[in-house]
């Protein structure tokens, strides 16, 4: 299994405004860039966060690209997860309409009655007791075939694959604006490292619209 994070922050490290509403970041050819990199993934990975705040599709949007991943003879679409402790996916979130696959993860604690609903859209893997145990809920997806994961956050799932080990490269578009706040959600939120922080290697600088993409390896990590 191969995953990339992929985000876009500000200049000053946000992902957000401290209300956690969706930012437009990106410029046209970064979010060309991320439509690329979703039609490569087998499938685009989520925190119910991320749902709740944003409701995104999680699709592929350029045509072109959808008709070359049937011609591989793989869906149109990658599929998509919602790493989701306790089932809050909403029943008309977007991720659970029939354009793609949706996995949701879930655990123990997850109350029946969202199950048996989100069982009626979704694939559901239950791993963890109070929040989603992400080294088994990845192992779980590996198992249906999916290798090449992309995650678009947000802060606290970013944090936690980290912790987990589980990153093998991160991009990052670096936005030109300034959004500021200390509630506001950053690339990597969660309790935060105080020791042993990850090493990344940078692997390529580019100048994207008025901003500048980062991709870096995570180093030093066995492959999953
Ligand atoms: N700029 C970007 O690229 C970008 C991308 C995605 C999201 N965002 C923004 O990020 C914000 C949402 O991020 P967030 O951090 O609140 O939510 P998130 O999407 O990271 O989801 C976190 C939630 O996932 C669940 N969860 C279950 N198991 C977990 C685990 N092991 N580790 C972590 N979470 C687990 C918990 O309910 C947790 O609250 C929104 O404001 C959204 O607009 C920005
Ligand atoms: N790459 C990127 N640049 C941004 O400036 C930004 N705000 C996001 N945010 C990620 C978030 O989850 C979005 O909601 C989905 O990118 C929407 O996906 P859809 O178009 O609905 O498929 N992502």
């Amino acid at each position: 299994m191969h995953v990339v994070v992929n985000a876009a922050t500000s200049a000053d490290g946000k992902l957000s405004s401290r209300r956690r509403e969706q930012v437009a970041i990106s410029g046209e050819a970064d979010f060309d860039r991320v439509d690329r990199l979703r039609a490569d993934s087998d499938a685009v990975v989520v925190g119910v966060g991320t749902v709740l705040a944003d409701d995104p599709h999680l699709t592929v949007k350029d045509d072109a690209l959808r008709e070359q991943r049937r011609d591989a003879g793989e869906p149109a679409n990658p599929a998509r997860v919602v790493v989701d402790s306790t089932g809050r996916t909403p029943l008309d979130a977007a991720v659970l309409d029939d354009a793609a696959t949706t996995y949701v993860c879930l655990t123990e604690s997850a109350p029946v009655e969202q199950r048996l609903d989100l069982a009626d859209r979704a694939e559901l893997v239950t791993a963890g007791d109070e929040r989603v145990d992400l080294l088994r809920a990845f192992a779980a997806l590996q198992n249906q075939g999916l290798e090449q994961l992309m995650v678009e956050g947000g802060g606290e799932l970013i944090f936690s694959l980290f912790d987990a080990g589980l990153v093998d490269e991160l991009s990052v578009f670096v936005g030109p604006t300034i959004i500021g706040g200390r509630d506001a959600p950053t690339l990597a939120d969660g309790d935060g490292f105080v020791a042993d922080f990850p090493e990344l290697e940078l692997a390529d600088i580019e100048r994207l619209d008025n901003g500048v993409l980062l991709r870096w390896h995570v180093a030093d990590e066995a492959e999953t």
